[in-house]
């Protein structure tokens, strides 16, 4: 049974204080300079309900890095463009390997496991770098619309670093092209993929953003239809699945909800019917997942009783 909203707010801050120094359990991203030097003990939650409550509790207002979150977005972008021939070039199977692993996708003929694997949402930024005549601007509008704010912006100095330690990535992108499953020019699809990765958005604004899948993809404050009910279905199957890497059975065992995370520090979960969980703290274990975000979202589905198995 879902508890009442009404002191969800000091529930919020309790559970954010409870795991105050928790972040040292973790180690911050460091692939790229732009991400190694955000400060460790920021952390933050907000929940967005699609009765249109917005609650948050500490650094819930501060942009941060989304990374693979936004692959969430380009996935509903993508579906919405091409329906459901996206399946033809990418499957929605748990890859049971860490999001950026290339070993299985040449066993598997560049054919990606599922798209919010890096192979997958790279195959997903070919799809809307051919079908859009500017597809970065095209993700930067769809997320500002959703988000209603036109200030949410592509962190450049981000972009930069991806661009230049983007070696891994590029090495998934040109296996899938050798297997013929990549249309545009590499360089494009690299740059739609890290520009995507590198828009800074802060707890609220994700939370709120991502409403339309825990309302049948139906954007609750204005009633605009994002993506088919069946499409928001399909969305929250793969980040059951999958959102959380291969972490993600430990995830559904814990917390029981589709969720995404990046490694900016993010989490989002979706809770059908009710509203969107977001969490924030850069640290992260050896999954990429941030630790204390893993935290909190046990304890307040817990605590809320939103699971979905339940
Ligand atoms: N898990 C993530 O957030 C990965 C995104 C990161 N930019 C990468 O491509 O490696």
């Amino acid at each position: 049974m879902r508890k009442n909203t009404i002191d969800l707010q000091e529930k919020l801050q309790e559970l954010l204080l409870a795991q105050r120094d928790n972040f040292l359990q973790g180690k911050v991203a460091d692939y790229i300079p732009a991400l190694a030097s955000v400060k460790p003990d920021l952390m933050g939650i907000s929940v967005a309900t699609i009765d249109g409550q917005v609650f948050g509790a500490g650094d819930y207002q501060h942009p941060f890095s989304i990374q693979s979150i936004s692959k969430v977005f380009g996935l509903v972008m993508a579906m919405n463009r091409i329906g459901d021939s996206i399946w033809q070039r990418v499957r929605m199977e748990p890859s049971g390997q860490p999001f950026n692993s290339i070993i299985q996708l040449e066993w598997e003929k560049g054919i990606p496991r599922n798209p919010v694997i890096n192979a997958g949402a790279i195959l997903v930024s070919d799809i809307l770098t051919s079908h859009f005549s500017a597809s970065k601007l095209a993700f930067l509008s769809f997320v500002r619309k959703l988000a209603e704010n036109d200030n949410i912006y592509v962190d450049n100095q981000v972009y930069l670093s991806e661009l230049k330690h983007g070696n891994l990535n590029a090495a998934l992108a040109y296996l899938m092209k050798s297997f013929g499953n990549i249309e545009a020019e590499i360089p494009d699809v690299l740059s739609h993929y890290f520009t995507q990765c590198s828009i800074s958005m802060s707890c609220e604004q994700l939370a709120k953003s991502l409403l339309f899948l825990a309302n049948k993809g139906i954007d609750p404050r204005t009633k605009e239809t994002i993506c088919t009910a069946r499409n928001a279905h399909k969305v929250n199957a793969i980040l059951s699945t999958s959102g959380m890497y291969d972490q993600s059975g430990e995830f559904a065992f814990s917390v029981g909800l589709p969720a995404k995370s990046g490694v900016g520090g993010g989490v989002i979960a979706i809770v059908p019917g009710y509203g969107v969980i977001c969490t924030w703290s850069p640290p992260l274990n050896n999954y990429g997942n941030s630790v204390v975000g893993m935290n909190l979202m046990a304890d307040i589905t817990e605590e809320l009783g939103l699971s979905i198995y339940y």
